[in-house]
C-alpha cells in the first residue's frame, strides 16, 4: 500500500474490491479497509465477521417478498410520507434529476424503530404480526452493530486521534438510518421501456455514512462509476472472485455522501445505478435489501481529529487555519458546523418531489 490517502488505483484495472472480516480490528485491516473507501467507494464485508448468518437474511427476504406481492390496492395504503418512511411505486423516485429517466423499481423504507423497539410508522399487515417484527428487529440491530464494527474500523484505518470509536460514538438514536427492501420486476413483454435509457435504479451517490447493500446470488445488476471515470460503469459482481461461499453473497458497503464531506471528500461516495440484466432481458425479478447509516441528528460534522484527513485536506488545498473548523458556516446562522439531520434534509429535498420533513 502507498501513501495513505492517495488513490491507488491504475486507471485501467478493473475492480478488485476487497473482502473485509470486520471482527478483525487490526491496524493492517483498518488500513485496507480505509484504501478500498479511498479507491472506490465501495468493499465487500463477509458475515462471518458480523451477527448476519444465512438464516437471517434468507428470512429477511422472504418477508420482503411477501410485502411486494400485496395487491397493489393494499401497499398504496403505506404510500410513502413526508417522513421517507413508506411504500415507494414504480417510477416514483428520480434518484437522477438530470436524466429524468424512468425507474422500474418499487420500496419499502422502514425508519428506525423507537426506543421500545416497535416501528415509528403504520406498517402493513404481513410486516407487523410478532414474528415478523421479531425478524425486522433482530435485522435492524444486526445492521446496526455491522455498521458500528465498519465505523470502528474507518477510525482504526483513520488513526482517529480521539479515541478509534469516534465515529461509531456519534452513530445511535434518533437518525436517518432506514432499512429499504427493494423489488425490481422482471417487465412483461411489450412494456414500454428502452434497455439504453431506463434503468432499475438511476444514477445516484446515498446520503448517509455507510450503506449495507444485501443481494441474491443470482440477480445482478449494480454498476459504479469506476475511479477516473465520467461516463463508463464497471459492474459489480454479487459474488467476488474465488468467494468461499455460492449460496450466501458477501455484504456490499458503500460510503455515502456524509461520510465524504465529513472527510473533506477521502473517502468517496461513488455513484452507483443497477441495470436490467443485458443477457436475460428484462425477464428476471431483483430483490436487494438495503440499510442507510446516520449518525445521530444532533451531531455536528466537525473536523475529524485525523492526521491522515488533515493531510488530504492539505494536499487538495482545503486546509484551515484552524484545523477544527471544518464544515464551519455550513449549520444555522452560519455559527456551527452542519448537523446530520442538516445535511439529510438537504439531500433530501433535492430526490423527492414533496418536501420531506420529518417532525
Ligand atoms: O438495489 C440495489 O442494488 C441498490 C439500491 C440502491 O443503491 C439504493 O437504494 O440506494
Ligand atoms: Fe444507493
Amino acid at each position: 500500500m502507498g501513501s495513505m490517502g492517495a488513490p491507488n488505483v491504475p486507471r485501467e484495472q478493473s475492480l478488485n474490491l476487497p473482502v473485509i472480516d470486520v471482527s478483525d480490528t487490526s491496524p493492517e485491516n483498518g488500513k485496507r479497509l480505509v484504501q478500498a473507501a479511498i479507491d472506490y467507494g465501495f468493499l465487500y464485508v463477509s458475515p462471518e465477521g458480523t451477527p448476519f448468518n444465512e438464516q437471517l437474511i434468507d428470512a429477511q427476504f422472504k418477508l420482503s417478498r411477501e410485502f411486494f406481492t400485496c395487491p397493489l390496492s393494499e401497499k398504496e395504503k403505506f404510500h410513502v410520507g413526508t417522513d421517507n418512511r413508506g411504500w415507494l411505486g414504480m417510477h416514483n423516485e428520480i434518484l437522477d434529476p438530470a436524466k429524468q429517466s424512468k425507474e422500474f423499481k418499487e420500496a419499502f423504507n422502514i425508519g428506525e424503530f423507537d426506543e421500545e423497539r416497535m416501528p415509528q410508522q403504520i406498517m402493513p399487515g404481513c410486516l407487523s404480526t410478532e414474528t415478523s417484527l421479531t425478524q425486522l428487529r433482530d435485522f435492524e440491530a444486526a445492521c446496526d452493530k455491522t455498521c458500528k464494527m465498519f465505523l470502528d474500523l474507518i477510525g482504526i484505518g483513520l488513526e482517529v486521534e480521539d479515541g478509534l470509536n469516534w465515529f461509531s460514538k456519534r452513530h445511535g438514536r434518533p437518525s436517518g438510518c432506514t432499512m429499504r427492501m427493494l423489488h425490481y420486476p422482471s417487465l412483461p413483454k411489450g412494456t414500454d421501456y428502452s434497455l439504453d435509457n431506463d434503468v432499475r435504479a438511476g444514477a445516484h451517490s446515498d446520503y448517509g455514512s455507510i450503506t449495507l447493500l444485501f443481494q441474491r446470488s443470482s440477480q445482478p445488476g449494480l454498476e459504479i462509476r469506476p475511479p477516473g471515470g465520467t461516463d463508463t460503469w464497471a459492474p459489480v459482481a454479487v459474488f467476488p472472485p474465488n468467494y468461499a461461499s455460492s449460496s450466501l453473497p458477501p455484504i456490499l458497503v458503500n460510503i455515502g455522501d456524509l461520510m465524504s464531506y465529513w472527510t473533506s471528500g477521502l473517502l468517496r461516495s461513488t455513484v452507483h445505478r443497477v441495470i436490467f440484466p443485458k443477457d436475460t432481458k428484462a425477464g428476471q425479478d431483483r430483490y436487494s435489501l438495503v440499510y442507510f447509516c446516520h449518525p445521530r441528528d444532533d451531531v455536528e460534522l466537525e473536523a475529524v481529529p485525523s492526521r491522515i484527513v488533515r493531510e488530504h485536506k492539505r494536499r487538495i488545498g482545503q486546509a484551515d487555519e484552524d484545523e477544527t473548523l471544518h464544515g464551519y458556516g455550513g449549520g444555522m446562522n452560519g455559527k456551527r458546523a452542519m448537523t446530520a439531520r442538516e445535511h439529510l434534509m438537504k439531500r433530501l429535498s433535492a430526490t423527492y418531489s414533496h418536501r420531506v420533513e420529518r417532525s
